[in-house]
């Protein structure tokens, strides 16, 4: 039975991860591979719901890290470990280490307390800690991502946050990238968005995944 495959999409808001996501859904469809494409927060009726309090409601940074967490429990069992199990591919349009730079980072949580919230969710009946194969992190300077933002849509509670907010939550993704380099796939943003494409397809094709 075919492996199923786990690729997480990860960014500053802004940075252009969003249409790739669809178009990598459509490569791996177009070579006869199941695609389960979802998101965090988010992908279960449950997580849906956490997802508009977390990005709607004022709350500390704890509650924040725990209500990503909760939705991402019931994500991973609901949606995400079925998947794998069944052999898919498994496009996610964020996961953990967007809650170590937006909460770790952005909002200056304690690095340590979500390494522990990470290995108590992310232990499953198939994986001592379920993580990405490979993370496609898509890389934009704050202040250009700002203004490719500025009308593009109505900003949630994220996306209005200072330029300075999104220079931290960047470091924080630099951390996450430096601490497991194999697992990211660092693609720079700032380029036409048929390079960046192009970037994208690289770094899946290295593995072997698509041809
Ligand atoms: N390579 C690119 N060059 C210029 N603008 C881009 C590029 N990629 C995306 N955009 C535009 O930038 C804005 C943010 O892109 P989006 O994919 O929604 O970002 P994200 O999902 O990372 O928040 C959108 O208006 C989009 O059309
Ligand atoms: C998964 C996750 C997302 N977020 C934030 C990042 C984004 O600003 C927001 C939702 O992500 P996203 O779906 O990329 O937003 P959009 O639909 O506007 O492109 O939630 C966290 O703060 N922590 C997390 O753990």
């Amino acid at each position: 039975m075919t492996r199923g495959l786990f690729i997480s999409f990860e960014g500053i808001d802004g940075a252009g991860k969003s249409s790739h996501v669809q178009a990598l859904a459509e490569a791996f469809r177009a070579q006869g591979r199941a695609v389960t494409l979802t998101r965090e927060p988010g992908g279960t009726p449950l997580a849906e719901k956490l997802r508009a309090l977390a990005l709607n409601e004022p709350m500390d940074a704890l509650t924040e890290a725990l209500v990503m967490f909760a939705a991402r429990r019931d994500h991973l069992l609901q949606v995400i470990e079925p998947a794998l199990a069944r052999g898919d591919v498994v496009l996610c349009d964020r996961f953990t280490d967007a809650t170590f730079a937006y909460q770790g980072g952005g909002r200056g949580f304690d690095w340590s307390v979500l390494s522990q919230l990470e290995r108590w969710v992310q232990a499953t009946h198939h994986a001592a800690l379920r993580e990405p194969d490979l993370t496609l992190l898509f890389e934009l300077d704050p202040a250009i991502a700002a203004q490719r933002l500025a009308g593009a849509r109505v900003p949630d509670k994220f996306e209005s946050q200072p330029v300075e907010f999104f220079t931290r939550v960047a470091a924080g993704y630099g951390r996450r990238a430096a601490a497991d380099p194999a697992r990211f796939g660092r693609i720079d943003g700032d380029q036409p968005r048929d390079a960046v494409w192009q970037d994208v397809l690289r770094c899946v094709r290295e593995r072997g995944w698509l041809s």
